[in-house]
């Protein structure tokens, strides 16, 4: 690729693989640039063109063909844009296909499937090390992670707080066998140094975890200064002019992109059952050996599961999680079914519109 083609947007991770994708045909009077959406407020985004920052909103044309909430553009995706003369507006027209995606899953409804984070390279997994720490929400973290296409990657912070962080450590790489665990303290300044190889020019990353584990922190000790948000968008609605809560992408000092991510319970990553398959990938892997297909790995004959555990090559403690975490699993789509039910009672009917799910993003600081 013509790296001079788009210098700008190369900082903004473009690169040979977008470069590969042409844009939608449509009419010949618009020329399509491409850009990517940096921060998304309820009625409209703000998108990095090689000219700078845009306002944009998406065509008119491309409302009407969104079919589910996923259609739209999301923070991170890339988006084929047509700037308007003498303004910093651009129109949406076409979302470049996602490589990795963060979902918030809505119990029962794939139209209102809501996509967080597009084109993620890794998602940072942030745990403190203080009486936060919980290997079973890690894990949770884990399938997440795996689930949206990018690398997991665990930082366990706080380790000022913790008089073995590397024990702690210990437990997690055992648990995630193949994820890179890392101890820092944005406090001490420890482990700063284990973070570089992630932040490359380019690389997107996204930071997820609860709240309290110190994730704006660790933003702003990566940025190596408070971030800024690049603007307060204040939108007009029927209350008056107000200040919206949004979501954005930031480009470090160091070249790399970061965002923060919704933590767990706003994402119900109950429903991920690709991600779990993988977080537990070796004990699927026997699972398909068993000899009933429906085997649940407890008493039945044929259990490859169990004969491997009696061979002593998977951890009693592993599989143990296993079962357990399928059970919340069971518990979590029950109630999530059950929910979604009484939802759907209280319903009234409506008028057959499909923009009606924009304008809310009160969730945007719901916490887990
Ligand atoms: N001792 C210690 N405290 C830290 C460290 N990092 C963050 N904290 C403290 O932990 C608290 C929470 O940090 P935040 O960065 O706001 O946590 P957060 O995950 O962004 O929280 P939410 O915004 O609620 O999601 C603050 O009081 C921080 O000062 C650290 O490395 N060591
Ligand atoms: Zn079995």
């Amino acid at each position: 690729m013509n790296p001079n083609l788009y210098p700008l947007l190369t900082k903004y991770g473009w690169n040979e693989y977008w470069q590969e994708l042409s844009p939608p045909s449509l009419s010949k009077s618009i020329r399509l640039s491409p850009a990517r959406v940096i921060a998304q407020f309820s009625h409209s985004y703000t998108v990095m063109t090689e000219e700078g920052p845009h306002t944009a909103s998406v065509a008119g044309k491309f409302e009407f063909l969104a079919s589910k909430r996923s259609d739209y553009p999301a923070v991170g995706d890339w988006v084929w844009t047509e700037a308007l003369p003498n303004e910093a507006r651009s129109v949406i027209h076409a979302v470049l296909p996602r490589r990795t995606a963060m979902i918030r899953k809505a119990a029962g409804s794939a139209v209102e499937e809501q996509v967080v984070g597009a084109n993620l390279d890794y998602l940072f997994i942030v745990n403190a090390l203080n009486q936060d720490f919980n290997l079973r929400k890690i894990e949770r973290y884990l399938i997440l992670g795996w689930e949206s296409g990018a690398q997991p990657v665990v930082l366990l912070t706080k380790s000022d707080l913790c008089p073995q962080p590397e024990a702690f450590a210990e437990q997690v790489r055992e648990l995630s066998p193949g994820v890179p665990v890392h101890v820092v303290s944005a406090l001490t300044e420890q482990g700063k140094e284990s973070l570089n190889p992630y932040l490359g020019q380019g690389i997107t990353i996204g930071i997820t975890g609860s709240s309290g584990v110190g994730k704006s922190t660790l933003l702003n000790w990566l940025a190596g200064e408070p971030l800024q948000h690049t603007q307060d968008i204040r939108e007009d609605d029927a209350r008056g002019r107000h200040t919206t809560t949004h979501r954005e992408l930031f480009l470090l000092g160091n070249g790399a992109l970061v965002m923060d991510t919704p933590g767990m319970r706003e994402l119900q990553l109950w429903e991920a059952h690709d991600g779990w398959q993988q977080a537990f990938a070796d004990i699927e892997q026997l699972a398909a050996e068993c000899r009933f297909r429906d085997c649940r790995h407890e008493h039945e004959a044929g259990c490859a599961v169990h004969a491997a555990l009696a061979e002593g090559t998977i951890d009693p403690k592993r599989l143990a999680n296993y079962h357990k975490t399928a059970k919340e699993l069971a518990y979590q789509a029950r109630k999530e079914r059950s929910a979604a039910g009484k939802r759907d009672k209280n319903k009234r009917p409506k008028s057959p519109g499909k923009a009606d799910w924009r304008p809310d993003r009160s969730w945007d600081h719901a916490q887990d």
